[in-house]
Formats: structure tokens, sequence, C-alpha cells
């Protein structure tokens, strides 16, 4: 009967507990759940994007690297034409007269340029003659717009007198001048149907247009400054390349239908493959850290490294006297949302595994690290560690003991280790290594009592200081009769064991007094103090280590 409620009370308990952090840990998991989901989208999508915005990239280089190339023709054309002018103009230069020697050696010339289309000599002002043969009377000659570094004055238009050949350009040096036509800078890619200009721009001149090609928007953003910024003619939906060689600029432009966007979804095809298998690298690994992030284990373990995990104590006391007698260290786990984890649902999960064993060993060291002093300076206070089955059974909790406590000089009998009932199932294993750690000093306490383990043989078997009553029993004081008599069995008990007794979960004065009337010695509970960060219980140590304050109504 007393075994069932008793069952009953520890399921409701541990129900509550791990609903209420459950409900919360439900609330994080969706929070979790939505980030991954959203991070899966984005890591499915991300790279595909990225493959269309590149192989859009690619597909505009090249768009791009066309147009410089087709800038540089007209470029690479003018200066070869200036070129050869300066030389046609030299080999005929100081030939004067219109003689047919002279005009031979105009016409020559022109044969043998390909650009070059004729040459005429001036005399008065006037054309006399030239690579077609005596000229009309009243050509004037016409002036210059600008006189290029090598000497030769270019005139970017004229319209020759002796001929029908359209607009031309002329270059001129001394009393002769050669032309060449427009079109045979351009020619080439106006056919392919770019758009093209070139121009002669000295630093800090105005473009003066030499050749247009196409249609007109290429030759009207050269009339547009600053040249660099328009380049890129959005308004006319043409792509832009601009080209420039000392004095010379060309821009090319395409029309939309002749840019090489086709080669955009040639790239992105290449591209996919690559694109797939880094999408499924992102959503493989957002599933997989997901899934750790879920799982309360790697949780644990995550929050033990990040150092989320401290501890808090709840001082023991005489219950005879309030004498503060030592403290049980408890550890908490605070999540960065300031939520607290209870150890009632990480304590079993890592009890699952190994990690318990790093648990216990950090629990180990930062309360010796926070209480050693304390424990050094008042050997006859104790401090109470829980113990899992792992730790017994792995042995590993001595050395840890050892380095810990032994280290800082603290006695082992200052250090209680407080054993559930249930991680004594492995009784052989469990009975040698508590032996061996009672031999050593330390003090072994069975933690709540009279809820797990029916068979009690250890109790007759196993070296024992302590037993320490489980709260369910206390909390029945003063209500049901059939519980006060199982906490009166288990007091009687051990008694007859000589065992000594703490109570835990003392809540009113109540429990306090049913207790102290049964000469349980020791007890623990919300009634005289909550769990407590180190400095507050330093504090609480100090105030009561000899007997309830003066303040504490310690007997009702
Ligand atoms: N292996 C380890 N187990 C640990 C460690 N720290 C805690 N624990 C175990 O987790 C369980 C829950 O512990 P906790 O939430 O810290 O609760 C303890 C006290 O806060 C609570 N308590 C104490 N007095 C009262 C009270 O008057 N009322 C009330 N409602 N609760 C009270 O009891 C818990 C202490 O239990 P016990 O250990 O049995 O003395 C618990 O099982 C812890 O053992 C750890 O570091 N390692």
């Amino acid at each position: 009967m007393a075994r069932t409620a008793c069952a009953m009370k520890q399921l409701r308990r541990v129900w509550a507990l791990a609903k209420f952090d459950w409900v919360k840990r439900l609330r994080n998991r969706r929070r979790v759940a939505l980030v991954a989901i959203v991070a899966i989208l984005l890591g499915a999508i991300a790279p595909v994007a990225l493959t269309a915005w590149l192989a859009s990239v690619m597909a505009e280089r090249n768009t791009h690297e066309t147009l410089n190339l087709y800038g540089s023709v007209p470029v690479i054309r003018m200066e070869k034409v200036i070129e050869q002018a300066h030389d046609v103009l030299q080999t005929v230069e100081g030939m004067t007269g219109c003689t047919p020697e002279h005009i031979a050696a105009m016409r020559n010339a022109v044969m043998q340029s390909y650009f070059i289309d004729e040459v005429g000599y001036f005399e008065d002002g006037e054309l006399a003659c030239s690579s077609w043969g005596m000229a009309p009377p009243g050509i004037a000659e016409n002036r210059i717009d600008f006189v290029l570094p090598n000497g030769v004055g270019l005139r970017a238009s004229i319209t020759p007198g002796q001929t029908d050949a359209g607009s031309v350009m002329a270059l001129h040096l001394g009393a002769h001048n050669v032309l060449v036509s427009h079109t045979r800078l351009v020619e080439v890619l106006s056919l392919q149907g770019v758009s093209v200009a070139l121009a002669y721009m000295p630093v800090g001149a105005p473009p003066l247009l030499l050749a247009s090609g196409g249609d007109a928007v290429a030759a009207e953003l050269l009339s547009q400054a600053p040249l660099e910024r328009k380049a890129n003619a959005q308004g006319h939906r043409h792509v832009g390349d601009l080209f420039r060689s000392g004095d010379l600029v060309a821009v090319a432009m395409m029309p939309p239908e002749l840019t090489h966007s086709s080669d955009q979804l040639d790239y992105m095809l290449r591209l996919l493959p690559l694109a797939f298998v880094l999408a499924c690298i992102i959503v493989f690994n957002v599933i997989w850290l997901t899934l750790r992030r879920l799982d309360l284990r790697h949780e644990t373990k995550a929050a033990l490294r990040s150092g989320n995990l401290r501890l808090v104590y709840q001082p023991v006391v005489e219950l005879a006297t309030g004498r503060c007698v030592g403290a049980e260290a408890l550890i908490r786990w605070q999540q960065r949302d300031g939520s607290y984890i209870n150890p009632e649902v990480f304590i079993p999960v890592a009890e699952q595994s190994a990690l318990i064993g790093q648990i216990s060993t950090f629990v180990a060291r930062r309360a010796c690290e926070d209480l050693g002093n304390l424990l050094r300076t008042h050997p006859e206070a104790h401090l109470s560690l829980n113990m899992t089955a792992y730790d017994v059974t792995s042995g590993d909790i001595v050395r840890t003991l050892e380095d810990t406590f032994g280290r800082a000089g603290v006695p082992p009998t200052s250090v209680w280790l407080e054993l559930t009932e249930r991680s004594l199932i492995d009784f052989e294993t469990s009975c040698g290594k508590l032996s061996a750690l009672r031999d050593a000093g330390y003090r072994i306490v069975i933690d709540d009592f009279g809820t797990g383990y029916s068979n009690l043989q250890y109790l007759q078997e196993m070296k024992l200081d302590a037993l320490k009553i489980d709260k369910s029993f206390v909390d029945v004081i003063g209500r049901q009769t059939a519980n006060r008599s199982v906490i009166e069995t288990i007091i009687e008990l051990a008694t007859t064991l000589e065992l000594d007794i703490v109570a835990e979960g003392i809540e009113t004065q109540a429990q306090l007094s049913f207790l102290r009337q049964r000469n349980v010695r020791l007890g623990q509970g919300y009634f005289i103090a909550r769990p407590m960060e180190l400095a507050d219980f330093v504090a609480f140590y100090a105030a009561w280590k000899d007997g309830a304050p003066e303040e504490v109504t310690w007997v009702a």
C-alpha cells in the first residue's frame, strides 16, 4: 500500500516535471524546426540562385569581352590609317607641281595602301591634282580639326570635290592630304549588326566622331559626356563597352539579341550538378545539425562544453538545533533564453551514456573549487554529491575525487556520495567499488530511500553511512496515516542499522517538528532553505554554522 502510494507520488512528480520541461522544450523544438526548415529552403535555393547569378555574370563577361574586341577593331584600324597616312604623306612630301610623275606617285601610293582612297596635292590653298589626275578648279583646302602627335593634321569629315565618295576623313601633311573612307574603319562590325563609333578624344577635349557604323546608338553615346558613365546604355537596351587606346576611343554596342544571354542557360546547365551537390551538402548538414540540436544528449554535451552548467547548493541542517552541517550540490542548466532545463530531464538522458561520467566529474571539480576552502577550514561540514550507477561501476569517480578533493586537502569524510537505490542494481560491482570508496573515507548515503530497490539485502551487506528519506514520504507527514507509518518504519530501520538519517523535501513546520520528534538528525528542504548560489550559501553557512540564528524561530 505504502509502496504503491509512494510509487504513484514519485511518478506524478517526475511526470509533472517532465511535462513542464517538455512543453518548454517542445516550444524550443518548434523554433529549432522552423529555423531548420528556413535553412533547408535557403540551403537548397541558394546554390541554384548562385549558379544562375554566376552563369549570368559569365555570360555578361562574354558579351563584354566580345564588345571589347569589337571596340578594339576600329581603334586598331584607325591607328593603322594614321600610320599609313603618315608614310604616304612622307613619300610624296617635297613633290611639287602636277607632273605626271607626281600624279603617278600619288596613285601608286593609293594602290599600295589598304585604307587610303585618294592622295591630293594643294597649291595656293586649292586642290591642284590628286591620285585621280588633274583636279577641277575651286576645291579649297579644308581646315584641320586636330594635329596628331606625329604631326599629321586631321579633319574628321569632308565631302570630296573630285569624287562622289560621300563623307570621308582627311589627313594632311605639308601640301598633301590623304582621304580615308569612314566605313573602312567600321564596315565589318556594322555588317554584324553591332553599333560602333570611333572618336578622337585627347585628354580634356570633347570627342571628335571619326566613324560610326550600325545603328546610331553608339555614335549618340559617344557624343555624350562623360563617356565612361554612359557606356552601358541601359536606355537603349543595348549592351555597350568602351575601348580606349591613346587618344582614340571606340564604343561598341550590341542589341540584346546579339548578346551572349543564351550562354547563360548553357553555363547554368553546366554548373547545375555542382549546385545540386552543394545544396545536398548544405541540406544534409542542416538536417544533421538540427537532429543534433534536438537531441538532448548532444545539447547537454554542448552545455557542458560551453559552460552553461553550474552548481547551486542546498543547505543541510541538524534538525535539533538548526546548525548548518553542509550542503548538497545540485546542477543547473540555464539556457540562452534564461530558462532552465530540469536535471530530472537531462540527467536520465546523460545516464544512458558515458556523458554522465563527464557531468559527475564537472560537478566534483566545480564543487571542490567552490567549497574546498570552506570544507578544509570546517572539517565538521560536509558536501553531498549525487552519484549514478555509471560513476560507481566505472570507478572513474575514485580518481576524480582524489584529483579534486584529495589534492585540495579536503578530508574524505567531508564528502558524502549520494546514490539512489536504482544505481545499486548491479549489486556485485557496486558493493566492491563502494567499499573501496568508503575505506578511503568517503561517506555513502542512499538517496531517495524507499522508492527504488525492493530487495533490502544491500542494507546488510554494504557499508553505508546514511539513509536519505525521499521527499514523497516527508510530503505526507500530517496527512496520511499509512505513509506516516512507512516513514516511521524507515526511521526505525535506519536507527537499528545505526545509519544517519537525512530527510529531504521539508516544506512545513509540521514536517520539521514531526521529524525532530522522531530524532531524525539531518534535513533539508524549502522550509529551511532553497538551493542557492555559492556566495549565498557561504553567507548562510556563516550565519547557521552554530545553530539557527536568533531571528529564526526554529522550534515552533
Ligand atoms: N547525478 C546528478 N544528479 C543530480 C545533480 N543535481 C541534481 N541532480 C538530480 O536531479 C534531480 C532533480 O534535482 P533538483 O531539481 O536539483 O531538485 C533537488 C532540490 O531542488 C529538490 N528539493 C529540495 N528540497 C525541496 C523541497 O523542499 N521541495 C521541493 N519541491 N523540492 C526540493 O529536490 C532535489 C534534490 O533531490 P535529491 O538529490 O534526491 O536530494 C534530483 O534527483 C537530483 O538528485 C547532479 O549534479 N548529479
